[in-house]
């Protein structure tokens, strides 16, 4: 298993490997009933921040819920990280926290108007493309900072995700080595955001994005950020192949 040392390279080496010999998944072969569990989750999170039960009720439903818990835990993955390929060609981490579909704590976050994202990246033959990524986004009272208002690492949590996405669009991904946020207003929760993002140019290694988060049309926060990928890493992506076929089917 990779640790913390080995900056994640062992893990991504190996996923690249099975990309290219057709063993990632697609994300749309994750099981409904993986799915289901996830948004029951969500459910359960946003009810035992709102409930007003009292102790008899919450410790029936303590039982309950450790009861679900040893059920999951009858059969685990040696590695928490899930790759599959998205059907704009994307590999995606399925229990990543920015929005990954198998993590309840992630929030709900749908990119709409995707454009095909770049399968194939630092090609020097092939200029990064500047392409707007948006995303919708519902938070709720689980992601609350002070009253009313979302909390602001959640913001931020946003705007990374999203801004990094806009880089692996362009083609030149990496990861989060700064994040400037701007909070301009609330961002509220329980009402429609929407999140945009665009790669924006390359200084050398570091690639850098934009984007902000909308409520009712109106700015909340805005980000700038620059990633980097370390070389073990560009040059993994470098070689991730177009055209692999997917034949494995998810387990999750
Ligand atoms: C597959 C599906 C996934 C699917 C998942 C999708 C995820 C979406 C996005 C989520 C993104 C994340 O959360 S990523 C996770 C959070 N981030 C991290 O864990 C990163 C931790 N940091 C690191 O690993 C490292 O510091 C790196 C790789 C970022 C950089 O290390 P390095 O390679 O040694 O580079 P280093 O020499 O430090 O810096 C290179 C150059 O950049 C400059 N530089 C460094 N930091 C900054 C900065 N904040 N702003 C400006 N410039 C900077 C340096 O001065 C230097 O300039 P010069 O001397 O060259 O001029």
């Amino acid at each position: 298993m990779a640790g913390p040392a080995d900056n994640g390279a062992t893990v991504f080496a190996a996923a690249f490997e099975r990309f290219a010999e057709g063993g990632i998944p697609e994300v749309a072969d994750v099981p409904d009933a993986s799915l289901d569990l996830v948004e029951r989750i969500r459910d359960l999170v946003e009810a035992t921040v709102r409930t007003d039960v009292g102790p008899e009720v919450r410790a029936e439903a303590a039982e309950l819920v450790s009861r679900a818990a040893e059920l999951l835990r009858a059969a685990t993955h040696d590695q928490v990280v899930r790759f599959a390929r998205t059907s704009e060609g994307r590999i995606d981490q399925l229990t990543q926290a920015g929005s990954g579909l198998l993590n309840p704590q992630a929030p709900r976050l749908v990119f709409r108007e995707t454009p095909e994202m770049a399968t194939q990246a630092f090609d020097d033959s092939v200029e990064p493309r500047s392409v707007e990524v948006v995303a919708d986004c519902r938070l709720t009272a689980a992601h609350s900072g002070p009253p009313g208002r979302a909390h602001g690492g959640v913001v931020a949590t946003l705007l990374d995700h999203v801004l990094g996405l806009a880089t692996s669009a362009a083609g030149v991904p990496g990861f989060t080595a700064g994040l400037d946020v701007r909070y301009r207003a609330a961002t509220p929760y329980d009402v429609p955001l929407e999140i945009r993002a665009r790669w924006t140019h390359c200084e050398g290694r570091k690639s850098f994005a934009t984007g902000e988060i909308l409520a009712d049309g109106k700015v909340t926060a805005e980000a700038t950020a620059v990633f980097i990928a370390p070389p073990e890493m560009r040059s993994l992506w470098s070689r991730n192949p177009r055209s692999a076929a997917a034949e494995d089917t998810v387990r999750a």
